[in-house]
């Protein structure tokens, strides 16, 4: 028997599954230019994408005490988000946590930090996206500030409990939950004119033509070989 519950779930691993297909620079350019963040948060596990609700976590800098806290409330399509205290230079994540969340199922995580232990962490296979890589380990301290499931800030873009977060190789993007249904139609519909044009594009190779763009506004060929200087062209 299908429970409400269970219906629910499924509608939501579905609506996670679109989302991973559609990936990052879709998903932000079909929201109106929401959620990117810092250019600097990267895979750190090679070619693992991740596609999931946010679980938010903010600690004291130089500790990941509440990151192994929130890993223990995460659970499957879950994505630990931290927020480190602006402090970068230590690694927040590791082999011992990956495998972690490994056993629980999670879709991922995303770290404004560093983390280590990088060479088992793509075999691990859960996708870790963080500021780099770094030796130093942080403390545990017990009674250090922290939270799990707050608004947490990042380069500027907050983020709750529940939004999507999608990460490739492209970056990390958050959406907030209440927008999440529009914005994966509005990627959708998106992919399927791009799709178009990559078929179009395949057959006569003009961007200017296809995307509507502005041509130059002579179209006269120069002498030498009848291409268009590329400095003419606007
Ligand atoms: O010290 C930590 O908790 C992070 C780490 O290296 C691991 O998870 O393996
Ligand atoms: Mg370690």
């Amino acid at each position: 028997m299908t429970t409400a519950a269970a219906s629910g779930r499924a509608e939501d691993a579905r609506r996670l599954h679109r989302a991973a297909l559609l990936g990052a620079s879709t998903i932000h350019e079909a929201s109106g230019g929401l959620g990117a963040l810092p250019t600097g948060i990267r895979p750190i596990t090679s070619g693992l994408t991740l596609a999931g609700r946010a679980v938010t976590v903010s600690g004291p800098a130089g500790d990941n005490l509440w990151l192994h806290r929130g890993l223990a409330m995460a659970g499957p399509g879950d994505v630990l988000v931290a927020s480190v205290g602006g402090h970068h230079e230590a690694g927040y994540w590791g082999e011992l946590l990956s495998w972690g969340a490994r056993s629980r199922g999670l879709a991922g995580v995303v770290v404004d930090g560093c983390v280590r232990d990088s060479d088992r962490l793509t075999a691990i296979g859960v996708p870790v996206f963080a500021r780099g890589l770094c030796v130093r380990g942080t403390t545990k301290l017990p009674d250090g500030d922290g939270a799990i499931n707050g608004p947490i800030s990042i380069g500027g873009v907050t983020i709750a409990a529940g939004d999507l977060v999608v990460g490739d190789g492209d970056g990390v993007v958050a959406i907030p939950a209440d927008r999440i249904d529009e914005v994966l139609r509005l990627g959708t519909e998106r992919m399927e004119r791009e799709a178009q044009v990559v078929f179009a594009l395949q057959q006569s190779g003009s961007t200017i033509s296809l995307l509507g763009l502005p041509a130059q506004s002579v179209a006269e060929p120069s002498k030498s070989d009848g291409m268009v200087p590329l400095h003419e062209i606007r």
